[in-house]
């Protein structure tokens, strides 16, 4: 790309002859060592150079708004990624398309019938699926928890996208979908931007020396097909049943049907990316909240206050949640510290563009550091510390501190379809849970890691932990819901 004539590209670390900064960008936590980059540097806007590929990393909150929302006109692309879209074959999943028509029109869909106002149609549906999961941690082994939790987000996303049941355990689409997100998860950043860069490398033979990268994509290729295809055709013959229940796919048929148009690509992408894109996220974000609430039980203690004074002896219902101010704080500040996508997903530009003086080139690739804007000491005073109290003032959430949820689920045109879905579910299973239960470590010895798995999610690593039915009221509550479920 010519740059004669342009301003200066952001602030870049130094880097060395013809790799640039490729050895030096570590293939674990990359989001901390852009925040080191940025304090070296002064500069809160970075260009990272991977071997000739180009990075934007926007290390800021501001910076972020500014670009990613103020100039959203621009920056809604997403750079398409021979690695992932191509190779592994993800590109149709609303999530991956390019900026333009299809990606409006799926994007449009979701929106007719996801959004915020159709709350009685996914309310009812997360509702049922926490109330069932209650019962799955009471009847199961405590080892189980982490997979009854992936069920019970599965069976969310299942059942929204095409009003399909799911086992409660061991159920094929749950475990298909850990599988892949497993597989996503070990594709290395720098592989995706440096494969775009050179896409030959794409021809290497997957078994070549260092083609890891090719045959870790090939695997992900055989999942992406049925990914899009297996619950559709399933969706399909179901709503033919007795049992047919309403979705996303049952609703997009039925307007099609009704307007005489029919593009069922576009349902099967949305369908596939609820999916894909909101199961594994939420029970990831769930997880690291139970895992906070295990290791402080002083910060349980709180929270039983609160739900025992709102609650009594009843079940939490949606319209109880705005009662519930420190438990909404006790998941913000769960979803700050140990956020579940620390480098947000990467946005790309559609033409050139000049910011704070700097040259932004078009197509390039754009990473929102929300890690950095999360840990960042003036937002967030003692940064590493989990203090769900920094979000109450007088009882109530206090609307001056920043709320993590305005990085964590992304920016501008392409920030999350699903983050009013995404905060139900979390809301309602936290506080359903903490009404019922006492978050305990399995063995009173067992050391609880606070670290991540290596990749691009920030999984924890796996814990064991015992849910204890709290007392007499709990008990009772239970036992009703036994009854009225089954
Ligand atoms: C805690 C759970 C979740 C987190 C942390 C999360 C986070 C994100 C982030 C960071 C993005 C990228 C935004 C950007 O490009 O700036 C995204 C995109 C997306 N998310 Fe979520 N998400 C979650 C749950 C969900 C759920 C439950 C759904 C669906 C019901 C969903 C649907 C989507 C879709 C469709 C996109 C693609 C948007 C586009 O490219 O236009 N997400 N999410």
């Amino acid at each position: 790309m010519s740059r004669r004539g342009k301003p200066p590209l952001p602030p870049q670390p130094p880097g060395r002859p013809v790799v640039g900064n490729l050895l030096d960008m570590p293939p674990v936590r990359p989001w901390e060592w852009f925040v080191k980059c940025s304090q070296e540097l002064g500069s809160d806007v970075l260009y990272i150079n991977l071997a000739g590929a180009g990075l934007i990393i926007l290390n800021s909150y501001e910076a972020a708004i500014d670009l990613l929302d103020k100039r959203s006109g621009i920056y809604s692309d997403r750079s398409q990624s021979v690695l992932v879209d191509d190779l592994a074959g993800f590109g149709y999943l609303l999530s991956r398309r390019e900026y333009g028509d299809a990606w409006r029109e799926r994007r449009r869909m979701f929106h007719e019938h996801l959004r915020v106002s159709k709350s009685n149609i996914y309310e009812g549906k997360i509702l049922e699926q926490v109330r069932r999961t209650v019962l799955q941690i009471v009847r199961r082994s405590p080892d189980d928890v982490q997979d009854i939790f992936r069920h019970m987000t599965g069976g969310i996303a299942v059942s929204l996208a095409y009003g399909l049941p799911i086992q409660v355990k061991d159920d094929p689409s749950v475990t298909f979908s850990e599988g892949v997100n497993t597989a996503v998860n070990v594709i290395k950043p720098a592989e995706v931007f440096i494969v775009n860069h050179f896409p030959f490398l794409k021809y290497v033979p997957a078994w070549f020396p260092g083609a890891g990268f090719k045959r870790r994509a090939l695997k992900l290729g055989s999942f992406s097909f049925q990914f899009r295809e297996k619950l559709f055709a399933e969706a399909q013959d179901y709503l033919r049943t007795e049992h047919a229940a309403e979705s996303l796919t049952s609703r997009a048929l039925d307007g099609m049907r009704a307007s005489g148009t029919f593009n069922l690509d576009a349902i099967k992408d949305t369908a596939a990316v609820i999916f894909a894109a909101g199961s594994e996220t939420t029970y990831t974000t769930l997880t690291l909240w139970i895992r906070a609430m295990l290791v402080h039980p002083d910060i349980q203690g709180q929270l039983h206050q609160e739900l025992d004074s709102v609650l009594g002896d009843r079940l939490p219902e949606f319209s109880d949640l705005k009662n519930l101010p420190l438990l909404e704080a006790s998941v913000m500040e769960s979803i700050r510290l140990y956020t579940t996508l620390p480098s947000g997903v990467p946005h790309a530009s559609t033409k050139d563009d000049v910011y704070r003086g700097y040259f932004i080139p078009k197509g390039i690739a754009i990473i929102p550091n929300a890690w950095a804007m999360l840990h960042n000491e003036k937002d967030y005073p003692e940064p590493l510390t989990y203090k769900p109290s920094r979000f109450i003032k007088d009882g109530a959430i206090d609307e001056d501190v920043l709320d993590p949820r305005k990085m964590a689920f992304g920016f501008g045109r392409r920030i999350c379809a699903g983050a009013h879905i995404a905060n139900a579910a979390l809301l309602m299973s936290a506080a359903t849970v903490m009404l019922l239960f006492d978050i305990q470590k399995s063995n009173e010895d067992d050391e609880i890691s606070m670290d991540a798995e290596p990749g691009n999610f920030f999984r924890p690593i796996p814990y064991k932990c015992a849910f204890k039915v709290r007392n007499k009221v709990a008990e009772s509550i239970i036992e009703n819901l036994e009854n009225s479920l089954f």
